[in-house]
């Protein structure tokens, strides 16, 4: 069984877990479930966007702990300030050391600022929750679904006024994942079934096969600035980054230097 098979199994459980705790319908009269959404995909276009969604990631199954001393709100509230376009935020807890509090944290800090729910999505339960914990933005990652899954957590997700990331690693998955549910197309540089690459060649081999209605974001396995001068080249828009800042001390000016190269 591969680690993300491994996920998977995990967040079926939570998930039916979760279902049995709280009901759609609470969910629906909770939180920010009424709250308007903020556009990833407006914010990755902008003429002055960074184009950096910056990844809020205590520990990984790839790296092991990365970070487990700073907090979300210091952390995502020195990325705003540096100039990221996203945040993202982990809610699984297992395997990232993410939880609800982090992102419920994260979102009162920076109202302003569109938030990725980082989770492995695979119920429809997931996305009404992730809609009342104020995200803005979700996540679909191919190697996990099926493409009817993909269309229904997309649909859904959309009619909830939220947007989709959808995440591919190759052509095969982008070609029968996309749709008009997907807002935003994300290539993941690693390999999620054995953490084989570490190099940004998969965003380059997919870059002109993505159709040109869809905003490109890059994702993992970017430690430097050279890399998004190079992707920006192949038509990129937005780069997904955590370790590279979650590594040092302070994330936020880990951006700033970032940006300044
Ligand atoms: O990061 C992992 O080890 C990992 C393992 C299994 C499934 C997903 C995984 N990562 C999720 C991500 O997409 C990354 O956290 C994100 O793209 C940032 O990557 P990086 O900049 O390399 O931390």
């Amino acid at each position: 069984m591969s680690i993300l098979d491994q996920i998977i199994a995990t967040k079926r459980e939570e998930v039916a877990a979760a279902k049995a705790r709280v009901s759609v319908s609470q969910l629906e009269k909770q939180g920010y479930f009424a709250r308007a959404c903020h556009s990833l995909a407006m914010s990755l276009v902008q003429p002055a966007s960074t184009g950096i969604i910056a990844e809020f990631k205590r520990k990984s199954p790839s790296k092991g702990i990365i970070n487990d001393s700073m907090g979300v709100d210091e952390v995502t509230r020195g990325y705003v300030a540096a100039g990221a376009a996203c945040l993202s935020v982990l809610t699984d807890t297992e395997y990232f050391g993410g939880t609800y509090a982090d992102f419920d944290l994260a979102r009162r800090t920076n109202p302003n600022t569109p938030i990725l729910r980082k989770d492995f999505m695979v119920d429809e339960y997931q996305i009404v929750e992730a809609k009342s914990m104020g995200a803005d933005v979700v996540l679909l990652i191919a190697a996990a679904l099926s493409p009817a899954e993909i269309k229904t957590l997309g649909t859904l997700a959309r009619s909830l006024g939220m947007e989709t990331l959808l995440e591919v690693h190759d052509q095969e998955e982008l070609d029968r994942s996309l749709g008009d549910y997907i807002s935003v197309v994300g290539v993941n540089n690693r390999n999620l079934k054995n953490f084989s690459e570490q190099n940004v060649e998969a965003s380059k081999v997919l870059a002109d096969k993505i159709p040109a209605q869809f905003v490109k974001v890059s994702e993992s396995c970017i430690s430097g600035p050279e890399i998004i001068k190079d992707l920006k080249g192949f038509g990129y828009r937005g780069f997904l980054i955590g370790e590279s800042f979650m590594k040092t001390s302070n994330p936020g000016q880990a951006l700033t230097d970032f940006l300044k190269q």
